[in-house]
């Protein structure tokens, strides 16, 4: 194969593979393509990589096709699969129908999406599935947990989901979402347009500018990275007590 990855992107996704544990010999890996510059470029460096590690896996790429689009084209995704010889597959879903009513389509969308492939998996005996998430994904995920949901969480590296026996990995967690925009060159691809009509997040693009906003950016970024470690320290109140905890604690006082 003529491709190859720079260094720098190399050792950030070889970084990720051997501190998450992400990818192990005889793995079967089902990498999730949306036509998006993230996945396209997971496509690409996974294809790669196979070349190149130690390690004895197989690849095989998966685009979910939501229904949003009637005349969806995927020979773009095709070409580009063929060109870096991965095997490429679309598999058709009603998934548009099912979200266009909900209170919350993007989750559901994913979490249905997510469905999908963890079917595939089973019923064509793939153990992996791989997601281009990045690290200002992550991030960002992170601080949009805090602000509106109150929890402090984000997504895992490597994340194992006991009811279809499938782990879940994303190997670019260590590259900024920058980065990845410039890797286009490199991967002489061009991103096609998502046919959703609820793309572009808005919750995340208000936490993206939010960090923008900070004169010093970087730091903020990597503090933020420090704060979602585990092993970090963490000083938090005590758990809140139950309203009859609460009244008894308070009465106690006055007796
Ligand atoms: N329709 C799809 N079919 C298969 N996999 C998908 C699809 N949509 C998203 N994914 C996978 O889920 C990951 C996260 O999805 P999300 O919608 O957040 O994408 P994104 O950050 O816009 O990435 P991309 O640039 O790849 O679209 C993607 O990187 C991709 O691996």
């Amino acid at each position: 194969m003529k491709w190859s990855l720079p260094k720098h992107y190399n050792r950030r996704i070889a970084r990720a593979i051997a501190e998450f544990d992400l990818i192990d010999d005889g793995d079967r890996i089902l990498v999730g393509f949306s036509g998006g510059k993230d996945s396209a470029f997971l496509v690409y460096s996974l294809a790669v990589l196979q070349e190149h590690l130690s390690l004895d896996f197989d690849l095989r790429v998966l685009t979910v096709d939501l229904g949003f689009d009637e005349e969806a084209d995927y020979t773009k995704l095709e070409q580009f699969c063929n060109k870096l010889e991965v095997e490429y597959e679309v598999k058709e879903t009603e998934i548009a129908r099912s979200v266009r009513q909900a209170n919350q389509p993007c989750a559901k969308c994913s979490y249905f999406r997510k469905g999908v492939m963890t079917n595939y998996c089973q019923d064509n005996d793939f153990n992996k599935i791989a997601f281009g998430h990045h690290y200002d994904d992550a991030v960002e995920t992170f601080l949009m947990s805090i602000l509106y949901s109150g929890q402090i969480k984000t997504f895992r590296p490597n994340t194992y989901l006991s009811e279809s026996e499938v782990n879940v990995i994303r190997p670019l967690v260590y590259l900024r979402e920058k980065e990845i925009v410039t890797a286009q060159n490199i991967m002489e691809y061009e991103a096609v347009e998502s046919p959703c009509p609820y793309d572009g997040d808005t919750k995340r693009e208000e936490i993206k500018e939010l960090i923008q906003s900070f004169a010093d950016k970087k730091q903020v970024f990597y503090n933020l990275v420090a704060a979602m470690r585990e092993g970090n320290e963490i000083e938090l109140w005590p758990e809140e007590l139950s309203r009859e905890e609460l009244k008894d604690e308070v009465n106690n006082l006055w007796q």
